[in-house]
């Protein structure tokens, strides 16, 4: 700070370009490095042999000082990053000549294009987004990540399409459309299917949770949940929405555009620190949505709506005979308004496996409080 107060440039370098940011995330100066990128130091100057000080607190294992340098668009381009490129395609491999629209979402379209003869899905991030070098860099590295999973509950990433103007990356192409558009054209489904549906996003997420590092998917909605052609689910866009994430003294929030409001975990909206519960709220909305035939409250703004969830514990009502009484327990324990009581998905997994089984041997699950069984 003395050297700062005198006049010291933040990204003065030695004569190996080495910075102070790179020396401090190196030793693990947390406040050093808090204070450096505060005054204006590059979060990713790279020193004589490329590295950044993202690899160097990498290299030492200081992780709370890589998940600030992250938080503010650090890379690291001679570790793990460098280490699985995103796989760039050649444009003239794809056809976007004879593109159709498929969709459109808070980052950009989303088209169906021919990929070397195939059906694939390329999505369009906004110029307005993908024009910032940092957020263009987190998506990137997000890409990177997503191009390593592999699981039957995972929409397949496939590659970026290599153009300095916009950024478009390709996924697998599924035909049948998201559970939103599901819902929307049959409305309430046979517990049967929607206990099956459940399973696929739970299986999808646990992957995602059990992954090293953890990814939280943020965003989980029914939009974000896509159909295969033999019916099962894949849940898609996870860890994107960390590009609309901020971060403050008190640890990482998310601003108000990201994250949709009607399935957007209390403690989110309060902006207040969150973990990988945050999607098994999500989830437990969506699962009363496949049950229920949609969203319970239409007429409420979603904003008012998270707003009065997050403050005066408000939660869709249970109280109809739609719902198996082991599925309204499962419900409460994963809205539950303490992040910690709620479920693992792998403990909901095990819970929905059970519940499976009773719906197939054709046992009744009476709903409490009324007198229908439901079949
Ligand atoms: N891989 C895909 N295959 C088939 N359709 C897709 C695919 N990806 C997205 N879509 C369709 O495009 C729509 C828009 O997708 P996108 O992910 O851009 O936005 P969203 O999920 O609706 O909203 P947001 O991005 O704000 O969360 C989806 O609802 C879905 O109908």
């Amino acid at each position: 700070m003395m050297e700062l107060e005198k006049g010291i440039e933040p990204n003065f370098a030695d004569y190996d370009k080495r910075t102070a940011l790179h020396l401090a995330s190196s030793e693990g100066c947390t406040e050093v490095v808090e204070l450096l990128l505060r005054e204006g130091a590059d979060v990713n100057s790279t020193d004589r042999w490329g590295r950044t000080p993202l690899s160097d607190a990498r290299s030492f294992g200081h992780v709370d000082i890589c998940e600030i340098l992250e938080a503010r668009g650090g890379i690291d381009p001679v570790g793990v990053d460098s280490q699985s490129p995103c796989y760039e395609i050649d444009p003239i491999e794809v056809d976007m000549e004879s593109s159709i629209l498929i969709g459109e979402g808070g980052y950009g379209e989303v088209y169906l294009v021919k990929w070397r003869g195939t059906a694939v899905a390329a999505k369009t991030i906004r110029s307005s987004i993908a024009s910032n070098p940092k957020v263009r860099n987190t998506f990137i590295r997000e890409l990177a990540l997503w191009q390593k999973l592999r699981h039957p509950n995972i929409v397949q990433f496939l590659g970026v399409l290599k153009q300095s103007d916009r950024l478009i990356f390709l996924t697998e192409y599924l035909r049948n459309g998201s559970l939103y558009d599901i819902l929307r054209k049959k409305g309430r489904l046979d517990p049967r299917i929607a206990v099956s549906y459940a399973l696929d996003i739970a299986r999808g997420m646990n992957y995602l949770h059990r992954h090293k590092p953890p990814i939280i998917h943020r965003d989980l909605t029914p939009s974000n949940v896509l159909q295969d052609e033999a019916g099962h689910l894949k849940v898609t866009d996870f860890g994107l929405s960390k590009i609309g994430e901020e971060r403050d003294e008190r640890g990482y929030k998310m601003t108000g555009g990201t994250g949709s409001y009607r399935y957007m975990a209390p403690e989110v909206y309060r902006r207040e620190t969150y973990g990988k519960s945050v999607d098994v709220f999500s989830f437990a909305i969506i699962v009363h949505e496949m049950f229920q035939g949609g969203p319970s409250n239409r007429a409420e703004a979603p904003e008012q709506l998270a707003d009065r969830r997050a403050y005066e514990d408000s939660r869709p009502p249970l109280s109809s005979y739609f719902y198996p009484d082991p599925i309204k327990m499962l419900l409460r324990e994963c809205w539950h308004k303490n992040q910690e009581c709620r479920p693992t998905f792998e403990e909901i997994i095990q819970k929905l496996e059970s519940i499976q089984v009773e719906l197939q041997n054709g046992k009744t699950m009476r709903a409490a409080g009324c007198s229908c069984a439901i079949l």
